[in-house]
């Protein structure tokens, strides 16, 4: 079989994933990254049946064999192309940092900078991130967890899908340290009001900026002002057929009462990913959770 390509890996799950499969042939330069890289950077999972985002049962992951030290550890889950983790990685030279992805080009792209930027302190998984938090990774052995920009998934029957909701929540509190932080940020209002109820409403979480940015201040507040999710010109920005108004995507509910909207995370580069969001008018919601 072509290792290029990946296989189908559905079979042995029965809920709904985050992702779908798309894209997944390497090609020129991420193709020989993948092939030179992988051994140094990228950890080698035991799986389901072969299916290559699962995780076996019973493989717990041993982080200070992985890194070859012990230091802080940072996972990003949904690290696209890397440019968070690396430019993290970069920055805080004694943290550990580990990118949890889905995609393989996005994992071929983010050991390029890896070894591009003659990083030590990163390595990648290809895993779906909510299987690894089960099992793989450790109980309470990360310092901070990242989720930036997770998928939307639109539409009301499609929110099954979506990756920050309790059974997630429930996951990242197995595996953070107490004290540890949970960072989130999001681009569409119905997916950072989903955030933030089941945070809220976990007891293993407070708010780091609980109640702030409320009312007229409110990013929320303004979206749902303008009635519009995104914006370009004056004119909705349409995805597939529909514009996507604050009504299509969730709750509308006049004035966030709430708030609880953390300032931008400023170890958040501007990714290719966000700048696209912003460029579309969007408005760009930041969270911030300590594990009690
Ligand atoms: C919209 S992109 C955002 C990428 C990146 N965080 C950024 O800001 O540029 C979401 C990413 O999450 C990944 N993803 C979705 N579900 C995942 C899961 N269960 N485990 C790991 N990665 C996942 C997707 O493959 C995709 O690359």
């Amino acid at each position: 079989m072509d290792p290029h390509v990946q296989t189908p890996d559905q079979p042995h799950r029965t809920q709904p994933v985050s992702f779908v499969r798309r894209g997944s042939r390497l090609q020129g330069r991420r193709r020989e990254a993948w092939d030179e890289l992988a051994e140094a950077f990228l950890l080698d999972v035991p799986r389901v049946h072969g299916a290559d985002t699962s995780v076996a049962p019973g493989f717990v992951l041993d982080v200070e064999a992985a890194f070859g030290r012990s230091a802080p550890l940072v996972i990003e889950v949904g690290s696209g192309l890397g440019e968070a983790i690396t430019h993290a990685a970069e920055l805080d030279p004694d943290r550990d940092h580990l990118a949890l992805e889905v995609y393989r080009p996005g994992l071929a792209q983010t050991m390029l900078r890896i070894s591009q930027k003659d990083l030590t302190n990163v390595r990648t998984a290809q895993v779906d991130a909510a299987e690894a938090f089960a099992g793989m990774i450790p109980a309470s052995s990360v310092a901070e967890l990242w989720t930036f920009f997770p998928d939307p998934w639109h539409k009301a029957r499609h929110h099954k899908r979506r990756l920050v909701k309790e059974d997630y929540v429930e996951l990242a509190a197995r595996i953070l340290a107490p004290g540890g932080l949970f960072r989130l940020a999001t681009d569409w209002s119905s997916y950072a009001v989903q955030m933030r109820a089941v945070l809220d409403a976990s007891p293993d979480f407070e708010n780091l900026h609980d109640g702030e940015r409320r009312g007229a201040d409110s990013p929320l507040t303004q979206v749902w002002e303008s009635g519009v999710e995104s914006v370009v010109g004056g004119a909705p920005v349409r995805e597939g057929r529909d514009p996507v108004s604050t009504g299509n995507t969730g709750v509308n509910e006049g004035t966030d009462t709430l708030g609880g909207w953390a300032p931008r995370f400023e170890g958040r580069p501007l990714t290719s990913f966000e700048n696209k969001a912003i460029q579309a008018g969007r408005t760009v919601f930041d969270l911030t959770y300590r594990r009690r």
